[in-house]
């Protein structure tokens, strides 16, 4: 019996695997000053937290950015903290720790706010003013400024490259227990699959639904934002509709730690991206009446322990099924 010829990613993919994924350390944090000021005010860059009741940790993500990439490094020119809808003191403590900011209200007030973080950056876009913006969550915890800088780079560098997905290892970290690449359960059970099969060029991105990205403005002033937990792959899709697989690219930034929803509100932001999923196959005709025209591949990612690099994993899907028994001539003869 012939061995069954390994499935592999899709050549566009691979080749963009090869040329668009990139490590923080490729453009060293130290050399990127430089290049923002070659770039005059196409340089500019915004740092943007969606906050909802972030007290916990919101200040200390400001404090680094604020230190490291505004103080010591002048790549960051100005920092905004989005508050969501907040009823701790989320933001008391980013004005505190040297935010901007600006409550979702008070941003386009004629067009009442719609909960959810998409709503909060979309908005965003209205109150900053950088050329290059940049998303962070703002409940991660042993921040790195290098989620930033790491997505930053590219954008200054690269002429071409017009959205960056930061990637890194993501521990589901819950009462005390660590489990090593358990987080991003919803990318893993529900948006890589739907990308994998509806949307293959993207196959490549090891996290879809990362929280921290950068984009260039006049990327992202064209594209239309999911008001809620959909903002993420909808952009993302979006993104490759409008500006193509190699305008996209992403920056292993090593390991991110956040907060952890439990699996009832991971349902519902499941249906959401689903949601957001199905109306873009609608909208581009993507939604195939035939299941055996999606791609029938899903690439899945581990960290190679020696290169410490991200390996893709390609597995077939199989979508073959049986007929009814009672179609089965020997059915009817079974004793
Ligand atoms: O309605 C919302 C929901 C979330 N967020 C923010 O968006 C980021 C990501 O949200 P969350 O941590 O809930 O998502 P998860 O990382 O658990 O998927 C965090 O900074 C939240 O405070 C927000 O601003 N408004
Ligand atoms: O990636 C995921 O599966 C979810 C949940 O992560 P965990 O399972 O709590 O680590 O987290 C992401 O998804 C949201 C929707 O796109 C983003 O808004 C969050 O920034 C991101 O953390």
């Amino acid at each position: 019996m012939p061995a069954e010829p390994i499935p592999a990613l899709l050549p566009e993919t691979a080749s963009w695997l090869r040329r668009r994924s990139w490590n923080a350390a490729d453009r060293p944090v130290h050399t990127l000053p430089a290049a923002k000021r070659a770039l005059g005010p196409a340089g500019t860059v915004s740092v943007v937290l969606p906050a909802l009741d972030e007290e916990a940790t919101v200040g200390g993500i400001v404090r680094v950015i604020r230190r490291e990439l505004m103080e010591r490094l002048p790549l960051v020119d100005e920092l905004v903290v989005v508050d969501s809808g907040s009823v701790d003191g989320t933001a008391e403590v980013a004005a505190e720790a040297g935010a901007t900011v600006v409550h979702r209200d008070a941003i386009l007030p004629r067009l009442p706010a719609a909960p959810g973080k998409g709503e909060v950056l979309w908005r965003s876009l209205l109150v900053t003013r950088g050329e290059i913006v940049c998303f962070v969550d703002a409940d991660l915890r042993e921040f790195d400024p290098a989620l930033v800088s790491g997505i930053i780079g590219p954008l200054l560098t690269e002429p071409d490259i017009q959205l960056v997905k930061a990637m890194y290892d993501r521990p589901l970290e819950t009462d005390g227990a660590v489990v090593p690449a358990g987080g991003g359960r919803v990318t893993e059970l529900v948006a890589r699959p739907l990308l994998n099969l509806h949307w293959p060029e993207l196959a490549g991105f090891v996290q879809p639904l990362g929280g921290e990205y950068a984009a260039r403005r006049s990327l992202l002033e064209r594209l239309p934002f999911p008001t809620g937990y959909g903002v993420e792959l909808g952009l993302l899709v979006d993104a490759l509709e409008t500006a193509g697989l190699d305008a996209l690219a992403q920056v292993d930034v090593g390991v991110r730690h956040h907060r952890h929803q439990d699996a009832q509100a991971l349902g519902r932001m499941a249906a959401t991206i689903y949601r957001t999923a199905l109306e873009r196959l609608d909208r581009t005709h993507r939604l195939k009446a035939s299941a055996d025209l999606v791609h029938p591949l899903l690439t899945q990612f581990t960290r190679d322990p020696l290169t410490r690099a991200f390996t893709a994993h390609t597995h077939p899907v199989t979508g073959t099924e049986r007929p009814p028994m009672h179609t089965v001539p020997e059915y009817a003869t079974r004793r």
